[in-house]
């Protein structure tokens, strides 16, 4: 799916940066059709190198750009948007947002026009093409939802979802890369305590998590149905495990992710 058109991504921090990586590593883009910004573009000078367009000039980049990804924080977009107000071109632009909690229509209203609007809640996976990616609009055209759809496809998994649902997906995929690297993080430690070098733990629970997310995806399986497999009667399996539940292991995830996500839901009203 290469494509002409030139992307500017608004904000290239830790997501921003990853979009980019991931759409050069899939072939959609080469980085001479992306351009890149921040205030502080000293700390872009690895990618210019790369022959990313960077610069720290927002309305310059979308001017030139077909494609503009908003990628900065809530509290820094509504400055953001008044920058690029008089460079914005409702038929010239499509707006892709990643930012978290503000919906499609607060972003027409802060530009002051009835532009195409497509929220994407990715995450940092995206980098590595394993991204598990959210997409939503009011607005957009079917012909651009496909777009960016096949957009966020060559970089993981995407789907289209409800707008009222996107601060459950943040919650959910994009948070959730963290919620899963600490578990790993966690069985890791275990693993460490009874026997194994850091490093070789680290290694045998990442690998053990990958396999038990693929049962899934690969056999399309239910959690239950594959540990009833594991678990041995009087066997070690359910010892351990119901220990963790004792503990509140998956009250403990449920509570954080209703937590993260409506932390989410007011990011940008509370700022
Ligand atoms: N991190 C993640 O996993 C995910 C994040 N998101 C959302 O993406 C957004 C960005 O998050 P994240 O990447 O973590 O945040 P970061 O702080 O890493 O990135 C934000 C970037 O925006 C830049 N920036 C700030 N103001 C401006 C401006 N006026 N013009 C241009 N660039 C600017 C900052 O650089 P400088 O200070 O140099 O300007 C910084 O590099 C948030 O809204 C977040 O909710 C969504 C999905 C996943
Ligand atoms: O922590 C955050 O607020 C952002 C949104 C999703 C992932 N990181």
């Amino acid at each position: 799916m290469e494509t002409q058109q030139h992307i500017a991504i608004l904000g290239s921090g830790n997501i921003g940066l990853a979009l980019a990586k991931g759409l050069v590593k899939a072939g959609i883009f080469a980085p001479e059709q992306i351009t890149l910004t921040r205030r502080n573009v000293a700390a872009l000078s690895a990618l210019a190198d790369e022959g990313y367009n960077v610069t720290a000039d927002n309305a310059g980049a979308v001017t030139r750009a077909d494609i503009v990804v908003l990628a900065i924080l809530p509290q820094q977009l509504n400055k953001l948007l008044d920058e690029i107000k008089p460079a914005a071109n409702q038929t010239k632009h499509l707006l892709i947002s990643v930012v978290s909690g503000v919906s499609c229509q607060d972003i027409r209203t802060q530009l002051g026009l009835d532009i195409q609007v497509i929220r994407a809640m990715p995450n940092t996976a995206i980098a590595i093409g394993q991204s598990m990616t959210c997409i939503a609009t009011d607005n957009a055209s079917a012909a651009n939802v496909s777009l960016v759809l096949s957009l966020f496809d060559t970089v993981g998994v995407s789907i289209q979802i409800n707008e009222e649902l996107m601060t459950s997906a943040t919650a959910l995929c994009a948070c959730g890369i963290a919620f899963f690297l600490r578990s790993i993080r966690a069985a890791s430690q275990g693993g460490t305590e009874i026997g194994f070098h850091a490093h070789d733990a680290l290694r045998m629970a990442a690998q053990t998590a990958k396999g038990a997310a693929d049962l899934l995806l690969q056999l399309a399986s239910h959690p239950e149905q594959e540990i009833d497999k594991v678990t041995s009667p009087k066997g070690c399996t359910i010892a351990g495990l119901n220990e963790m539940e004792h503990n509140g292991f998956s009250s403990a995830m449920i509570k954080g992710i209703k937590v993260s996500a409506e932390k989410a839901g007011a990011l940008y009203k509370t700022e």
